[in-house]
């Protein structure tokens, strides 16, 4: 299906559902200094023809106006034509809808995804064992024990795209990019969104937790 064949009527619902998730986000400082990126795809999906709505790269996501979104292809390539630059991070966008068939992905940088990726860095995931917000993520097991994966950052950020495969665990929603951020993933924007608080709640908890190991 091209681009033209979605029906205008869905684009707009994708993209004000967007904006409210964009604006809710901002009202919790989580876009510090520009960063994050989000995005929505839209239409069917094969995992090498998707479309999706990301944010456009460099601006304040805090603010709302009509330039905050453009809609991309499975290659990141614009379906419209527009003045506005896909996310610097849009591969990494590409990669995850094409090994999950997600439908949306959230990019933020907190203090504490930040403070674990490299807290862990040596064993390559943050474990988090026994923790009632495990279930956020659809995983019921008494006690059950989840690895979060890290991969490098780079400058280049296409360099990071290989590094995502290997480390993909089908039971964890997402993955932390070193001393970078957190990208998160669901079925949709509120099951992305449920995600992305659980994430940062169980960073906050792995962090803080390691701080009272060692200080007992
Ligand atoms: C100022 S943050 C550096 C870039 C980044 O990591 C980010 O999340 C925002 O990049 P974008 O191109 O999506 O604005
Ligand atoms: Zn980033």
């Amino acid at each position: 299906m091209s681009f033209s064949h979605i029906a205008l009527e869905e684009k707009q619902r994708i993209l004000s559902e967007f904006s409210a998730v964009k604006a809710d986000f901002a009202s919790r400082h989580w876009f510090p200094g520009t960063s994050g990126n989000l995005s929505m795809r839209i239409g069917p999906f094969e995992p090498n023809e998707f479309f999706f709505a990301v944010t456009a790269s460099g601006k304040d996501k805090t603010k709302s106006t009509p330039e905050d979104f453009l809609f991309v292809d499975q290659d990141g390539k614009p379906c419209e034509t527009t003045a506005l630059k896909p996310s610097a991070e849009t591969s990494l966008h590409r990669e995850i809808y094409r090994l999950t068939g997600a439908g949306a992905i959230f990019h933020i940088h907190s203090v504490f995804n930040n403070l674990v990726s490299e807290l862990y860095w040596e064993r390559r995931a943050v474990p988090i064992e026994g923790v009632e917000l495990i279930k956020a993520f659809n995983i019921w097991d008494e006690d059950a024990v989840i690895d979060v994966p890290i991969v490098p950052n780079y400058a280049d950020v296409p360099k990071i795209v290989p590094e995502i495969e290997p480390v993909l665990n089908a039971r964890v929603p997402g993955l932390l990019i070193r001393k970078h951020g957190v990208c998160v993933w669901g079925k949709d924007a509120s099951e992305a969104k449920k995600h992305l608080e659980a994430f940062e709640f169980l960073f906050e908890y792995a962090y803080r937790w390691q701080l009272l190991k060692q200080s007992r």
